[in-house]
């Protein structure tokens, strides 16, 4: 049995890990932390703040802000509880912190939960080294119109896995109206769209002069990063050494 927190519980996502794992005999929701405390009727206690949980737990997963991450590594530090981040947008000194965590406790972080997003990175990490540099590189995400942050965790962990593989360090453009001047042959353009409830939809555009491929994966529901989450949260329950995990330590490709 899996003795689960969710952080966040209250939000979209919180609520979709909810469904899954009160439907799974393998966990037992102990409780839930989010902004407002209790919302409606639950079946395990909400806290609007991390100290004041007194109870037993195995693991936490995470679906909240950024806002929420200070609190969270004391939590897990405090307690050696195994942290699963999956909130998106944190500043590059949240994630030196959450880097420097990981020495002390395990924590798994992945921008995207779904098994196809990671298939995706690898399909971009080959279209890279495949293509060579004579091919522009664009990514366009498409998210629901609630969504805070742009762009996506998702665009710029595919625009990490394509800079990976090309022979020079690219520069990531995400604003094209402030200037006027052609394209840079080493940009990886970055584009955001919000509206409606898409989901979650990633298009990577390798435009060749004569030839254009695109990659693309989208997310039909939210289960599909519940779902990946909820599989971090099992594998991390049993793991004591610290380190950070990714998905990679969950799926072979
Ligand atoms: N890795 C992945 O696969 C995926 C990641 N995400 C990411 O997960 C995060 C949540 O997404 P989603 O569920 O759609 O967002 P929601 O806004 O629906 O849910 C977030 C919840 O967290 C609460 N919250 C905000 N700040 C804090 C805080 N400081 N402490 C505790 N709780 C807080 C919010 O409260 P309130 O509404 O009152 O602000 C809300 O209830 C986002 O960063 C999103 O990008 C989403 C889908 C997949
Ligand atoms: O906020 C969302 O909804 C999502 N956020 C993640 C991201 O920023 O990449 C993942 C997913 O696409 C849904």
């Amino acid at each position: 049995m899996v003795r689960l927190i969710i952080s966040g519980c209250n939000g979209r996502m919180g609520r979709v890990v909810e469904t899954i794992c009160s439907a799974d005999p393998e966990f037992e929701i102990v409780a839930g932390f989010d902004l407002l405390g209790a919302a409606g009727d639950r079946d395990f206690p909400i806290y609007s703040s991390p100290s004041e949980f007194q109870g037993q737990a195995d693991v936490v997963v995470d679906f909240s802000s950024p806002a929420a991450l200070d609190a969270l590594l004391e939590f897990g530090l405090q307690r050696r509880l195994p942290l699963v981040l999956a909130t998106t947008g944190y500043s590059e000194q949240q994630l030196l912190d959450i880097d420097r965590a990981a020495g002390a406790i395990p924590i798994f972080r992945s921008a995207n939960m779904s098994l196809g997003v990671n298939v995706l990175l690898q399909l971009v990490r080959s279209a890279v080294r495949a293509l060579g540099e004579g091919f522009d590189l664009e990514i366009v995400e498409r998210h629901h119109n609630k969504k805070v942050d742009a762009p996506s965790g998702t665009a710029l962990m595919l625009a990490d896995a394509a800079a990976e593989a090309l022979p020079y360090t690219p520069e990531y453009v995400f604003d094209r109206q402030a200037v006027r001047k052609p394209r840079g042959k080493t940009e990886i353009g970055i584009s955001s769209v919000r509206g409606g409830g898409i989901v979650g939809d990633h298009e990577v555009i390798f435009a060749g002069r004569d030839e254009v491929i695109e990659l693309r994966h989208t997310a039909l529901s939210r289960d599909v990063f519940a779902s990946g989450a909820i599989r971090a949260a099992k594998f991390l329950a049993g793991i004591t050494a610290p380190g950070l995990y990714t998905m990679s330590d969950l799926i072979s490709l």
